[in-house]
């Protein structure tokens, strides 16, 4: 069995646009008459095709989205969007071609243009950065909600509509998909979005055709080094959004070295945030003037309190319910990208006193699945060095006995961070059980066997166990633990799949936590 692939959303009444419209407005070749042709959505893919479509072939990474020309008029497309060399592949599907040098570039602003997202749009808030998108955008919309707006998500958990929820495939939707989300969104009155957008979506296009009212920058360090060649060039991807074609204002965070880098080459107006102390090796501990600052006040295991100060004395003070200062600086860049939006800080702050701070719910961000009794299990969606950092701070805070640190790593992605991820686990946790993730194609035995000889390499006398199937090893952690130790499970957060040489097969972290507690007769 396989997990399924979930749905692209899309406006329930779409209008029809003319393609000879199109084709003249964008200044754009065509081959075979557009005459009479209307589109009413736009795809690159035949898996998500509607009737009525114009269908982009692009050229992807093992095939040329072309090739499948024939299939997409089957399904009902009316028109090819393509390059020459798609042009050419697909002379025989009988589509009307429209001719584009790169039909990734085009992909934006034409999706723009058949769903109109470039009128009547809501509020649109852009969250990037390696670790805090999620929990930054969950953050943003919780608090918006609080305010009473009905709100949009796009994240890497989720994608919201108001109360309607799909879970997502990509962290950043491919641009025809965002376009198509927001026109949704549009119908169902959403008067805020709040978007993740990952390094590889500005690389590739995925935000074309939209410019934010409010980008945030929360921190960068070390992942994806399998797309980027190095953390200059990863760290150079997440630059453009901090320009006037993608978005208006910035709330960027210093709590990272790089975030004054990101200051420094913004052209558009920003403001500073940073927590206080600075963090150790921020690009805060050196700046002359932080705008807002972010001091914690008070931990506790249900929720973190902080006060955030500004410029000309204002200032709150309010809860997240989550734990580690990490989740402070997240919600107080959620907050400050609001003001940045024209909403006062005062007004924030009421509405989150009336519900005793705010109220949002991250799945997988350091989830706590165990109830009363035993030890805590976490499960978190943590998959680089700084993100198992600062959760094995945070769960070690509310942890009287030993800490526990159940992970693998992700196959066919970044190899470098492995050793380094080993590393911190090893050193933030009484006892390590290493496991897998997402082998995807690589061999799952190779990929333990490296965490496990780096984590031996820096640590000789560490406790550790390396045990095969996950669902094995959170039995293994579960048996080791007793009441007053925490479980801290990194990496599968929200998922329910692994993906096993290509096929998702279903599985639910939190589920098999939940079975092993029961089974040791923790919970019920
Ligand atoms: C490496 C990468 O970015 N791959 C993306 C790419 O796939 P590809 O180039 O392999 O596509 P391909 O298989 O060669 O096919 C070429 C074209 O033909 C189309 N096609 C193909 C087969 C078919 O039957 N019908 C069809 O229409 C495909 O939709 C595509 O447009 O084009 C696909 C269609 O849009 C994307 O779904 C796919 O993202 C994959 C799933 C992916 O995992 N991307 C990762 C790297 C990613 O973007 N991650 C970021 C970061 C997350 C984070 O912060 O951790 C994210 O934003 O999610
Ligand atoms: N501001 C922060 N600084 C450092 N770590 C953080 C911060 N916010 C969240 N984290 C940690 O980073 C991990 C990922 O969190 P989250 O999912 O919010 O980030 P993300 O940027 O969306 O990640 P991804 O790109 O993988 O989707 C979690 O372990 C979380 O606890």
């Amino acid at each position: 069995m396989s997990a399924r692939i979930p749905p692209v959303l899309r406006p329930e009444h779409p209008s029809a646009r003319s393609l000879g419209q199109l084709a003249s407005e964008f200044g754009l070749e065509h081959i075979g008459s557009l005459d009479g042709i209307e589109i009413t959505g736009v795809t690159l893919s035949t898996g998500d095709l509607h009737p009525g479509d114009l269908y982009v072939g692009m050229p992807g990474a093992h095939r040329h989205g072309a090739e499948f020309a024939a299939q997409a008029k089957e399904g009902g497309a009316v028109a090819l969007l393509t390059d020459a060399k798609g042009a050419e592949i697909a002379q025989e599907s009988g589509l009307p071609v429209i001719l584009v040098d790169s039909p990734r570039a085009a992909l934006g602003d034409v999706s723009a243009w058949v769903y109109r997202t470039t009128e009547h749009m809501p509020l649109l808030f852009a969250v990037t950065g390696t670790n805090g998108k999620t929990s930054t955008s969950y953050l943003l919309e919780g608090i918006l909600k609080q305010m009473g707006l009905v709100t949009g998500l796009s994240s890497t958990a989720e994608r919201h509509i108001g109360d309607l929820t799909v879970v997502s495939r990509l962290t950043t939707p491919e641009a025809s998909e965002m376009h198509a989300l927001l026109a949704r969104m549009r119908e169902s009155e959403v008067r805020a979005v709040a978007v993740e957008v990952s390094a590889q979506a500005l690389s590739r296009n995925r935000v074309d055709g939209l410019v934010f009212d409010v980008a945030g920058f929360t921190n960068l360090s070390h992942d994806h080094l399998d797309d980027y060649a190095d953390m200059e060039a990863y760290f150079q991807a997440k630059l453009p959004l901090f320009q006037p074609d993608r978005a208006k204002r910035a709330v960027i965070s210093l709590d990272s070295p790089y975030g004054q880098r990101v200051v420094e080459s913004a052209r558009i107006p920003l403001t500073t945030i940073a927590m206080t102390p600075p963090v150790d090796g921020s690009a805060a501990a050196d700046a002359n003037d932080v705008e807002w600052t972010v001091e914690v006040l008070d931990e506790r295991a249900a929720y973190t309190e902080f006060r955030l100060s500004g410029p000309e004395g204002r200032s709150l003070v309010t809860r997240v319910p989550m734990i580690g200062w990490h989740m402070a600086a997240d919600a107080a860049l959620a907050i400050v990208m609001m003001v940045e939006a024209g909403f006062e800080l005062e007004a924030i702050g009421q509405a989150l006193d009336e519900d005793g701070g705010i109220v949002a719910y991250l799945p997988g961000r350091t989830e706590r699945v165990s109830g009363d009794r035993g030890p805590s299990v976490f499960v978190d969606f943590g998959h680089s060095p700084d993100a198992f950092l600062n959760t094995l701070k945070a769960v070690r805070r509310f942890t009287p006995g030993k800490v526990i640190m159940l992970f693998g790593a992700d196959g066919d992605r970044d190899t470098t961070k492995r050793p380094e991820m080993a590393r911190v686990a090893a050193a933030g946790s009484d006892i390590l059980v290493i496991t897998d993730h997402h082998p995807r194609f690589e061999d799952p035995d190779s990929i333990r066997k490296t965490l496990v000889d780096s984590a031996r390499e820096a640590y000789p006398d560490h406790e550790l166990y390396e045990v095969s199937p996950p669902e094995a090893a959170i039995r293994k952690a579960v048996e080791l633990a007793g009441e007053g130790d925490s479980i801290l499970w990194a990496g599968p957060g929200h998922q329910d799949y692994r993906d096993i040489r290509g096929v998702r097969t279903p599985y639910s972290a939190r589920e098999e936590a939940r079975a092993a507690l029961r089974e040791a007769g923790w919970a019920e």
